[in-house]
């Protein structure tokens, strides 16, 4: 991601001095691994706190919010340099459309990543949502299909809207593990991740609070409604994805076009032939030949055969 500006991410010093130094000592931990740069992928459905998160994150209005649906159809991408750090952050436009999957907006945003590698995907959704249905399968769905199972190995998904009191006097943590385990339900589901195979997809969830009016500790940092300061909890996340050995996701033609179907099985073709030539056919005309052979002459094709030939 050499080609897009990459700005002094000035940001970070807007953040108070106890968030600074815990998200300088988490970038740190990054580099001491040889991780210099992280491409951290946003998506989600429309309207859930897709931009405000980035802006959070990188401290700055970076990215245009709006309350209503965004006429951005193309994704944004935002980089940010410190201390020898870059963070490319990549806003992706809502999912959904009319109640389905946009297509089209699909086919943009892979086009965008095109030979881009994906470090890091923020899966975002609300916290104050309390059901799951088919929606949320088919954007997981999508994504999937779009860049393969493994990127949910790279995946945080990212509850917004967290400074809520919940529903039917539930305590705040019963709430957030309920909604948690339902939206990874369908996650599983929407990725067709097997339950064997579930503990090697250990995606966690985290909670962010956009809204300026998010509560603060005394050290002025925004809070959760459970007291955990939650900008240096979401980068801490971050970080233990980027480093929990799985693989980067590069984003290559082969990844986005996928099988050609046009080309598949096309191998095969001469092979069915050549079965069907030696043991079909061959074994039919054998058959025929030996039973034109057998067959007992009548007595008229005798006779005329005889060599008696009649002259008139
Ligand atoms: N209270 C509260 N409001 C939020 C939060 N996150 C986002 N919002 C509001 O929700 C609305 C949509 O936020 P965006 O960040 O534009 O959502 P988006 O997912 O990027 O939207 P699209 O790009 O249209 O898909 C805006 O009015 C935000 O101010 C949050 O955590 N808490």
């Amino acid at each position: 991601m050499a080609s897009q500006l990459v700005r002094e991410w000035v940001g970070i010093q807007q953040f108070p001095p106890a968030t600074q130094s815990k998200l300088l000592e988490l970038l740190g931990d990054l580099k001491q691994q040889d991780v210099n740069t992280l491409n951290i992928l946003v998506m989600g459905k429309s309207g859930v706190g897709k931009s405000s998160t980035v802006n959070s994150i990188i401290g700055e209005r970076a990215v245009a919010v709006s309350a209503f649906q965004s006429e951005g159809l193309r994704p944004v991408i935002v980089s940010r340099l410190s201390a020898g750090f870059t963070l490319n952050v990549i806003d992706t436009p809502g999912l959904i459309e009319g109640g389905y999957v946009n297509d089209q907006t699909l086919e943009i945003i892979k086009r965008f990543l095109l030979d881009k590698r994906i470090d890091i995907l923020l899966y975002v959704d609300r916290l104050d949502a309390y059901r799951v249905d088919n929606m949320d399968k088919q954007v997981i769905k999508a994504i999937t299909d779009s860049f393969g199972k493994d990127i949910w190995r790279r995946a945080l998904v990212v509850l917004t809207h967290a400074q809520l009191s919940p529903p039917d006097g539930l305590e705040y943590d019963v709430f957030f593990s309920k909604r948690s385990e339902s939206l990874l339900k369908v996650l599983r589901v929407g990725a067709r991740i097997k339950k064997q195979d579930a503990w090697g997809f250990n995606i966690p969830v985290v909670l962010v609070e956009n809204s300026g009016r998010c509560n603060k500790n005394q050290s002025d940092e925004k809070i959760l409604p459970n007291g955990t300061a939650w900008i240096p909890n979401i980068v801490k996340t971050i970080t233990e994805v980027a480093l929990n050995g799985s693989k980067s996701i590069l984003v290559d033609r082969k990844l986005i076009e996928g099988p050609n179907p046009n080309r598949q099985w096309k191998e095969f073709i001469p092979v069915i032939f050549a079965f069907q030539y030696f043991f079909i056919i061959k074994p039919i005309q054998r058959a025929i030949k030996s039973d034109i052979a057998k067959e007992a002459k009548p007595a008229w094709e005798l006779r005329d055969s005889g060599g008696s030939s009649r002259r008139f």
